[in-house]
């Protein structure tokens, strides 16, 4: 569904990933985890095709990206990416927000995409929300707000950079609630989180990524098992954004 052969980037001169190699069959959950500055949300967003690539090559369903090609419009609508902070434009609705992709990208009628932003928007408990604007909701709120733009576009994947990142504690629970509903119902799905719990629960493999590399990649309770007795590196990192 989704392969990543020997991608490598630079920012000029800088290399920020280095020969990453990874795949998700359909349905898979991942978990991407590391310390800062170690390449995640370029890896995000070179997936998507936001950032341009130089070496590698990105497959997702029957389309490959080539390094220094421009992705498609259909890739970017496959590929459903929640960058962090708040993406929705401030002057509109959350429903303008929702239609405007969909008819500008799918051009789908104004009537259609507010049939499926209505009915995205009842899943995650916002339908009430829908005629306001970003800043009269909670952090929270937003950030699901978002993640139903990506998803009013039926995306084949979904990419999520650290989802919960500055959200107070207790909203964090419904943020990931929606992410372990999306996985429940067969999502591909790969999410930049220190979230362990959720990690353990939700995801079929845990990466850590450090130095623009994928250091490591296998199933939740291997991954934390391995890194409390063998990666001394590894385990002074899950030390410090260990969640409780
Ligand atoms: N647009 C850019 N131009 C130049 N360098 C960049 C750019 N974006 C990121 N970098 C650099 O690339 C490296 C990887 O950054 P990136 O944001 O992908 O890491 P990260 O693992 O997501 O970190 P964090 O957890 O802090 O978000 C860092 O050294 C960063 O300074």
């Amino acid at each position: 569904m989704i392969r990543i052969d020997h991608l490598s980037k630079w920012y000029g001169d800088v290399q920020v990933l280095d020969d990453c190699c990874m795949s998700l069959d359909k349905g898979d959950v991942a978990v991407l985890c590391g310390p800062a500055g170690a390449g995640k949300s370029t890896f995000i967003k070179t997936i998507n095709g936001i950032e341009a690539f130089q070496r590698g090559e990105i497959t997702v369903g029957a389309r490959t990206l080539q390094p220094g090609r421009r992705a498609a419009p259909e890739h970017r609508v496959s590929v459903g990416v929640v960058l962090q902070g708040v993406q929705l434009f401030s002057h509109l609705t959350i429903l303008q927000n929702l239609d405007l992709a969909q008819t500008q990208v799918l051009h789908r009628s104004r009537d259609e995409a507010s049939f499926r932003s209505r009915a995205l928007l009842g899943r995650v408990g916002l339908r009430a929300v829908e005629a306001k604007f970003p800043h009269e909701l909670s952090r929270a709120q937003q950030e699901c707000a978002g993640i139903v733009r990506s998803l009013v576009l039926d995306p084949e994947v979904m990419l999520f950079d650290d989802p919960t990142a500055g959200l107070e504690a207790e909203q964090v629970g419904s943020v990931l609630g929606i992410l372990a509903e999306l996985a429940q119902e067969g999502m591909t799905m790969l999410v930049v989180t220190h979230e362990y719990d959720f990690a353990r629960s939700v995801a079929d493999r845990v990466l850590f990524m450090a130095g623009g590399r994928i250091l490591d990649d296998r199933p939740p309770e291997q991954f934390f098992d391995a890194a409390r007795r063998k990666h001394a590196r590894m385990q002074g990192f899950l030390a410090q954004t260990l969640v409780h």
